[in-house]
Parts: structure tokens; C-alpha cells; sequence
């Protein structure tokens, strides 16, 4: 992706996040993403504003996921990933950047459910005490309050050593939210979070990610037009790896610059 100076006019239209106006909590320079041969992402860099939803959408295959799972090295062991990622004035896609840690900084929610075999309680103090903490207050603590903050305390809290798995899958999606924000991250990334849920799971999936972003940076994968709509301040409309449009979401909605993401969001094709 070009960079500002070298943009094209065109290119500046259909870009109108304006970098200088805003926070920046992340953002991607000249990244592209190869699976093989095969280049997956090979446009578009965006920058994600502090302390908002930025979605994005696009038809399947277009390269949301491989995006976004390139932002904290989720692709390092299947893809090549090149190109800078910028946090905090670092470039964590370079060498010498412990991937542990920086994941710490930038956690991850997958699509399916994926809660430890152990009880509630212990799927949150895991992550901690193997990050040092075991001090059983400190514990408790931190259980309560990563729970409350994913709107499941008050469901929970007379059950913490029941198994995580016998939860509903939107019980388990939000345990798997609070085991990602238990280690405070800054930036929480989500691909597709509510797509295996029920309609009222998916909205109080939503609902805890409206909560959310009063403290975290939020970047969500979602096919659900609706979804990005309700929630996402920015979105991000991507095809055939290329991030063809990045816009507040209102204005992709209803009045997009390109033909193609006008297709996309009056469901003429994806
Ligand atoms: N592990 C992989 N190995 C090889 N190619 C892959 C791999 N994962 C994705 N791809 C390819 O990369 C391209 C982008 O896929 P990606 O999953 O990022 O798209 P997506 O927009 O997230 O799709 P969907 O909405 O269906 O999840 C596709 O052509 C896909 O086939």
C-alpha cells in the first residue's frame, strides 16, 4: 500500500481515516501476507484509532482474518508476513520482538469457543499464574473483575469451579473474552466472535463490546452487515487481500466510494 505522500487522489478518497486527527493504538506499514506463492494481502494498511471498534468486513477469501491475525503474529508458523506493524513506536513484526509478550499487549478471540477443560475460575488464573501472579486474592480479584467486564459475573459467580465446557457456547465465548482482557491487553482482536452464537448470545456479545472499548482498542472480523453497523466506529471493506475502503462506518454504510463495497453491503455478491 502506498503511503500517504505517494497515494493517488483516488486512493485518498477511498482511505478517509485521517491518521493526524486521531489516536493511533496500531497500525499496519507496506504490510503484505504470502501463503507460499500465494499473496493473501497485498493492500491496504490501516491505522486503528484508540479506544474504538474498527470491523472488517469483505466476502470470503478476501483476507480479513489473515489481516487481522497477522496484527499480533498469529500466521508466523503458516504464512510469510511482510511489512512493519506498528505499536507503541515498535515494529512487532521484526525478529527481535518477543511474540509472548507482545501478545500480552494484544490479545486474540477466536471464532469457536475455545474454553480450557478446567473450570471457570481456573481458565482466567491460568494465563495469570503462569505469568507469576499466585497470590490467591490477587487471583480472585482479577477473576471477578475480567467476568464482571464481560457481563457474565452476576451468571457465574456461584459456579466458578463448575467446568468451563458445560457453559452455553455464548457463556464460553464471553469466558473467552474475559481470559483474553484478564491480562489487560490494549488491543483486543476478534475473528468472527459471535458467528457460531444465537441471535441473543451474538447481542450480548455486542453489547460487552460496546462496554469494552471505554478501555480497549477493538478490531473485529464479522460477515454480519448489521453486526459492523451496530457496533464499529470505522470499518474496513477488504477484496482479494486488498483493503479497498476505510471509512467511520456510517459513511461506508450509506455512502460508500466504491462500487464494490457498495455491492458487498447491498448483498449483490460475498
Ligand atoms: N492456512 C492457509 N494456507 C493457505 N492459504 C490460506 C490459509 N488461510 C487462508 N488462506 C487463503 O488466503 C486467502 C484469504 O483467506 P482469509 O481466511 O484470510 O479470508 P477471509 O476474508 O477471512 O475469509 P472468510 O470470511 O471466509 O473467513 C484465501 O484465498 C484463503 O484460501
Amino acid at each position: 500500500m502506498a503511503d500517504n505522500k505517494t497515494m493517488t487522489t483516488d486512493q485518498r478518497n477511498i482511505m478517509t481515516f485521517d491518521p493526524q486527527a486521531h489516536e493511533i493504538a496500531l497500525s499496519t506499514e507496506d504490510l503484505h501476507v504470502f501463503y507460499g506463492n500465494s499473496e493473501a494481502i497485498s493492500e491496504g494498511d490501516l491505522q486503528f484509532e484508540r479506544y474504538k471498534i474498527t470491523a472488517l468486513i469483505g466476502p470470503s477469501g478476501s483476507g480479513k482474518s489473515t489481516y487481522l491475525r497477522s496484527l499480533n503474529r498469529m500466521n508466523d508458523r503458516i504464512a510469510t508476513v511482510k511489512g512493519k506493524i506498528m505499536y507503541r513506536g515498535l515494529d512487532i513484526n521484526s525478529n527481535d520482538i518477543d511474540v509472548y509478550e507482545m501478545r500480552r499487549h494484544i490479545g486474540m478471540v477466536f471464532q469457536r469457543p475455545n474454553p480450557f477443560a478446567k473450570s471457570i475460575y481456573e481458565n482466567i488464573a491460568f494465563a495469570l499464574r503462569q505469568r507469576g501472579m499466585n497470590k490467591k486474592a490477587d487471583l480472585d480479584e482479577i477473576v471477578e473483575r475480567s467476568l464482571r467486564q464481560a457481563a457474565m459475573w452476576d451468571q457465574v459467580k456461584d459456579d466458578l469451579n463448575k467446568s468451563a465446557l458445560a457453559l452455553s457456547g455464548g457463556q464460553q465465548q464471553r469466558l473467552c473474552i474475559a481470559r483474553a482482557i484478564a491480562i489487560k491487553p490494549d488491543i483486543l482482536l476478534l475473528d468472527e466472535p459471535a458467528s457460531a452464537l444465537d441471535p441473543v448470545s451474538t447481542s450480548q456479545i455486542e453489547d460487552t463490546l460496546l462496554e469494552l472499548k471505554q478501555n480497549y482498542t477493538i478490531i473485529i472480523v464479522t460477515h454480519n452487515m448489521q453486526q459492523a453497523s451496530r457496533i464499529s466506529d470505522y470499518t474496513a471493506f477488504f477484496n482479494l487481500g486488498k483493503a479497498l475502503e476505510y471509512a467511520e462506518t456510517g459513511d461506508i454504510f450509506t455512502n460508500p466510494k466504491v462500487d464494490l463495497t457498495n455491492d458487498y453491503i447491498s448483498g449483490n455478491f460475498g
